[in-house]
């Protein structure tokens, strides 16, 4: 059982006030807040290690290059992966996304199918647009119900000897739904075709296992799991990191360069050119280590409450109508009110205190299937609370009657 309010302590910019009012942050989905442990370890590696890795011959160098790798460890163990040149620092989500649609760039031939779901992000469509129109392979998608559930029925029928790459995010950012991709991957790879998932919001609720759950290619970013921004990581199997061709050319990639041919280094510093954010890579480890102290089950037992709470305290308000009620769910609640437009709701609630996002959440072709501009999403973390969740029932409900 957690401690939560021991928990929220950790966090300093939670006793913040906003607009006169307690803040009280659900937007989790967009970026989660920072321990004092996490905080602490940034400016501990600047105090104490700073220097260039991976080449240096001085000790600041050696001991920089061990806790960056160190941490790449930490990342291989939480992950489950096989080997540690299997995991990729990336500077996030999306920057993994682009390195393996830069590499299936030489590998799609015309007529080859993507498909990808109606639930993605904008990062998880459009590289995959973008390598399309580059290789003539077509994407294909996959159909949502008005649960916000993808189609098993149709994926199955989607998938044909064509289909050379699938690509689904494990929860959707929009809509909080969790995926069935273990079973996806396998119907993928039943006719062939390589699985990448997009784990931007599933990392922060739930350690993924990426050998039991066999995928190919797995990316997630480290600002929504308690790390700092501009870190992540992109899981890739060995055999098809070394299929694909670098990413970007540079220092550090290369094992010799003349001006005649040039080869490049092993896994994983062929996908790693130049000064990477080492800090960054460095605490992504200790926002690991946090995660893992708090216990992922005690993260998830939490959050269901959550979202229970919000779910039932929400839909007591008349006129409001919630987006994603399929049966497996992160903490997220997605939901307008009738003939309230949702920036309206949420720059009433913001000056109460209460962050919530509201918009399309770059994932428009859901917006398009419920013929809604976009929506308010609250979206909760282990260190939020049910009264906080009682504030915002209770701002909205302000916000409706002067907007009614
Ligand atoms: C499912 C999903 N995929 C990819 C990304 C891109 O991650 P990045 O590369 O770290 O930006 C996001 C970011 N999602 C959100 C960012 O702000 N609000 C969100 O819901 C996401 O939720």
């Amino acid at each position: 059982m957690l401690d939560i309010q021991k928990i929220r302590a950790e966090f300093p910019i939670l006793s913040q006030t906003v607009n006169g009012k307690p803040l009280v942050y659900f937007d989790n989905g967009a970026t989660s807040q920072k321990p004092q442990i996490v905080i602490d370890a940034i400016a501990k590696y600047y105090q104490e290690i700073n220097a260039n890795i991976h080449r240096g011959v001085h000790t600041l160098s050696q001991l920089a290059t061990d806790a960056y790798e160190i941490s790449r460890s930490k990342v291989q163990h939480h992950i489950n992966a096989k080997f540690a040149h299997e995991v990729l620092f990336t500077s996030g989500t999306t920057h993994g996304i682009n390195l393996v649609t830069n590499g299936f760039a030489s590998i799609l031939k015309p007529g080859d199918e993507v498909i990808v779901s109606s639930l993605e992000h904008h990062s998880n469509i459009v590289p995959w647009q973008m390598l399309c129109e580059k290789t003539g392979a077509v994407l294909r998608v996959i159909p949502m119900n008005e649960d916000g559930e993808l189609i098993m029925e149709a994926y199955e029928a989607l998938l044909s000897e064509k289909t050379k790459v699938v690509t689904v995010n494990h929860i959707s950012n929009a809509l909080g739904i969790i995926n069935p991709v273990k079973y996806m991957i396998e119907k993928a790879h039943a006719v062939g075709a390589a699985v990448l998932i997009d784990g931007a919001q599933a990392v922060p609720h739930l350690k993924p296992d990426v050998q039991d759950l066999d995928c190919d290619f797995y990316a997630f970013s480290g600002h929504k799991m308690c790390g700092p921004t501009g870190t992540g990581i992109l899981y890739g199997k060995e055999a098809w990191l070394n299929k694909l061709p670098p990413y970007q050319g540079g220092g550090e990639m290369i094992k010799e360069v003349t001006f005649e041919k040039t080869t490049y280094a092993d896994l994983p510093h062929k996908f790693e050119a130049g000064t990477p954010n080492i800090a960054g890579g460095i605490v992504l480890g200790t926002a690991i280590d946090y995660l893992n102290s708090v216990g992922f089950e005690n993260i998830q037992k939490q959050e269901e409450e959550l979202l229970a709470h919000a779910t039932k305290s929400l839909l007591e308000i008349e006129g409001l109508k919630i987006y994603g009620t399929g049966k497996n769910k992160a903490s997220v609640v997605s939901f307008n009110i009738d003939g309230i437009h949702p920036y309206d709701i949420g720059s009433i609630i913001d000056k109460l205190g209460i962050a919530v996002r509201t918009g399309h959440h770059c994932a428009q072709p859901i917006m398009n299937f419920f013929c809604i501009p976009g929506t308010i999403r609250a979206s909760f973390s282990f260190y939020n609370t049910k009264e906080e969740i009682d504030l915002m029932v209770e701002a909205v409900k302000k916000a409706k009657t002067m907007l009614s």
